[in-house]
């Protein structure tokens, strides 16, 4: 396939079409139209096919996807085909919680190891991994192959840590502080921030409330 830039949009929608074509696949489906698929979705059919033809199309005229085959091939896209060795750097209440989720072991993110500077929560295990205090870090890094890094300490830790994993070989941080992390360009960082999402969830509460109060 061509490699050429896909628009970070289209990918921030690519796990949706994947998550649906593996529930599809879990019902026995085995191709789709962009019709039916879009009535699933509630995306319109033509971003659908306006998607997916950024990676060369996958539909065939007259028959729809192969339900599986798109799904494997937009698995790859993604890069959920690969194992991706990663690490949580603080293991407090949210890195706990990310260590606890089975699930994305299930998708090839294999965590490694898990890391704190509170000596309390030295060698506690989460589904097997031992935490292990800070000082043992550049070492650890030496020896695994460690690809992603998830941030889930204090703001005023995180960029003095981050730059700790980069120069330690470490290309990409899923980062849960918040704080905009001034990196160098070719270390990846994915910034998550639940409280924005619950802003647009309130936003659009009072954005309901308001019509209704309105009718
Ligand atoms: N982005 C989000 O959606 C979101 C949601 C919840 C929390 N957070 C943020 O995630 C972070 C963790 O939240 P929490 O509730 O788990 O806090 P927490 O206090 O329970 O855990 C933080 C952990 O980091 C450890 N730590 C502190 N400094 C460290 C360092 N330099 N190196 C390694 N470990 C260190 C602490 O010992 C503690 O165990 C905070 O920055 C919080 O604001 C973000």
């Amino acid at each position: 396939m061509e490699e050429r830039e896909i628009s970070q949009a289209v990918i921030g929608r690519l796990p949706r079409y994947h998550r649906y074509l593996g529930e599809l696949m879990a019902d026995g489906v085995e191709r789709i139209s962009s019709n039916e698929l879009s009535k699933r979705m509630k995306v319109t059919a033509s971003q659908i096919r306006q998607d997916l033809n950024n990676f060369g199309g996958f539909g065939q005229q007259g028959y729809g996807y192969n339900v599986k085959y798109l799904y494997n091939e937009i698995g790859k896209i993604l890069g959920l085909d690969q194992i991706h060795n990663m690490i949580i750097i603080g293991t407090g209440n949210l890195g706990q919680a990310l260590a606890n989720y089975a699930a994305f072991g299930d998708r090839g993110f294999i965590l490694k190891g898990l890391f704190d500077v509170n000596p309390r929560l030295q060698g506690v295990a989460i589904r097997g991994v031992q935490v292990r205090l800070m000082d043992e870090l550049e070492d650890f890094l030496k020896k695994n192959q460690i690809e992603i890094a998830v941030l889930t300490i204090p703001k005023t830790k995180a960029l003095e840590v981050a730059n700790t994993l980069v120069n330690n070989g470490v290309r990409a941080i899923w980062n849960f502080a918040h704080i905009d992390l001034n990196l160098p360009e070719d270390v990846i960082v994915e910034n998550v921030h639940l409280s924005e999402s619950l802003m647009k969830l309130s936003y659009n509460i009072s954005r309901y409330n308001g019509e209704h109060e309105k009718n």
